[in-house]
């Protein structure tokens, strides 16, 4: 394609095969896709190899593949004790299966890289600029941190894509979100992604593949980059992308599985390319003044139900007609009264967790808080560091003697608490502060009530029994 592309089409274009019909303005709008690497996990993955055994088909490329045990597997605090259930046993054995006879390296409960599959792969150094990651789980769009194309398939796709390292595929629209300004202290990654979720809605970006830019972006961290590209799918965006920088070749250099020597230096010319040339036009752009963002919670049952801490509950009367029903229902569920001050909303659980925010900084952000105080007494708090490795980590910095001290539960890692799909669960009617992405009805445990926030909020709000404006602990700088 000729002309100034965005980060986007131009890894889109490297990694056309052919077409598979024509769009508007010269682009194909259907293609064949060459897909650089894919992550299987015990949950999404069986029906996809059954298919290729009914078939008799072998997987096209091994070694682009990598699984890992993440969503059912427990997070009890001795792993060779931990008692999975029935059914989850058989996920996790038929997944060791699957691996052993397709020839694709899986880690199991107790391999020490074992973890959230999306805290993995970066922390293997297997997530490069300018890949094409597919997989089966919507928050492959984390690597959008890396300048690679990452998004989630279903089951036939997965089929599809281990028989033959391609995918059907349409291509998206083009969004960019824009984050002026330096990020204000005690502001999070989080707080960010939540700010925009609520300005555009829970399908602001459906469609698009949604780049971030701006001072705030480059000022973050790679680790909270990828808390904004995994949260980019509670807004609908398919794809989320940022430019690689040298924060990105730092982060990369030296991990198990990077390239390393004369290979990193020539890859590292290629990566310098991936970013959207100036004058590329996108099909819808958004600004937001990043000195405007403060820190944010959720209060109904979608992503977009959220405001800053010092909201207070929405009266669905003052809410626009097409949102009313869907707030009376949150505020019936959430068990929530309009006017309520968002700080005065208690809690009986908090939880630190997820592939948004169980890394290494989340954990230091958490810790910082925690030091030196006691979770409220009657919260029960706990916390499932996102890998293995990350667990490991934290407990060489004596980052788990802080949790422990204030009252967490050390937990080992998997996806734990973010879903209803182990034994980490909210009874019926708990209300917890969680640093997840989703606040379904019931995504926590049938019943359950979550309160999305960054982990800094989390710890604030284990300590006081309630919401609470991390700010305003004054323990920022500590
Ligand atoms: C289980 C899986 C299909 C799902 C996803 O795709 O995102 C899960 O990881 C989630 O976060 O809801
Ligand atoms: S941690 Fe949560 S969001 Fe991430 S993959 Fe697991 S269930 Fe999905």
């Amino acid at each position: 394609m000729a002309g100034p592309l965005t980060l986007y089409d131009k890894i889109i274009d490297r990694h056309r095969i052919m077409s598979l019909g024509a769009g508007v303005q010269g682009r194909e709008e259907r293609l064949l896709l060459y897909v650089d690497r894919t992550v299987l996990n015990e949950y999404t993955s069986p029906q996809a190899f059954s298919g290729l055994r009914e078939a008799g088909r072998k997987v096209w490329r091994p070694q682009a593949a990598l699984g890992v045990v993440d969503h059912v597997n427990s997070t009890a605090a001795n792993r060779t004790d931990a008692v999975e259930d029935k059914g989850a046993q058989g996920q996790i054995d038929y997944f060791a299966r699957n691996g052993r006879d397709f020839g694709i390296k899986m880690f199991d409960v107790l391999d020490p890289r074992q973890g959230i599959e999306h805290v993995v792969l970066p922390e293997l150094g297997w997530v490069l600029p300018g890949m094409v990651i597919a997989a089966g789980d919507s928050h492959t769009t984390t690597y959008g941190a890396f300048g690679v194309v990452g998004f989630g398939i279903g089951t036939s796709d997965i089929e599809h894509l281990l028989a033959t390292q391609t995918l059907p595929y349409t291509r998206l629209k083009r969004m960019r979100a824009r984050f002026e300004g330096p990020l204000p202290v005690g502001v999070t990654a989080k707080d960010l992604i939540m700010t925009l979720i609520r300005k555009i809605g829970a399908d602001g970006a459906a469609g698009h593949a949604l780049e971030f830019a701006g001072e705030a972006i480059d000022a973050l961290e790679v680790e909270g980059r990828m808390t904004i590209c995994n949260m980019a799918v509670e807004c609908g965006a398919r794809v989320a992308l940022m430019a690689a920088d040298e924060k990105v070749f730092a982060y990369i250099a030296g991990r198990p599985r990077s390239p390393s020597g004369a290979m990193l230096a020539e890859a590292q010319k290629t990566w310098a390319d991936m970013r959207t040339d100036k004058g590329a036009v996108f099909d819808r752009e958004i600004v937001i003044q990043a000195a405007q963002v403060a820190p944010m919670v959720s209060w109904g049952t979608s992503p977009d139900q959220a405001g800053t801490i010092d909201d207070v509950v929405p009266d669905p009367e003052a809410v626009a007609a097409d949102k009313r029903a869907g707030v009376v229902r949150a505020l019936e569920y959430m068990d929530l009264a309009p006017g309520t001050p968002l700080s005065d909303i208690r809690i009986d659980r908090a939880f630190i967790g997820s592939c948004t925010n169980a890394r290494l900084s989340d954990l230091r952000d958490a810790a910082r808080v925690l030091r030196g105080r006691r979770v409220a007494p009657g919260v029960r708090a706990m916390i499932s560091p996102g890998s293995s490795s990350v667990r490991r980590e934290a407990e060489a910095e004596g980052l788990d003697r802080v949790f422990v001290e204030a009252g967490f539960e050390w937990r080992q890692s998997g996806c734990s608490m973010c879903l209803a799909m182990n034994d980490d669960v909210l009874a019926p009617g708990e209300r917890c502060a969680s640093s997840t992405n989703r606040n379904f009805e019931g995504r926590q445990g049938t019943g359950g009530r979550t309160h999305l926030m960054s982990p800094a909020m989390v710890a604030a709000a284990a300590v006081t029994g309630r919401l609470t404006d991390v700010r305003a602990l004054k323990l920022l700088k500590a």
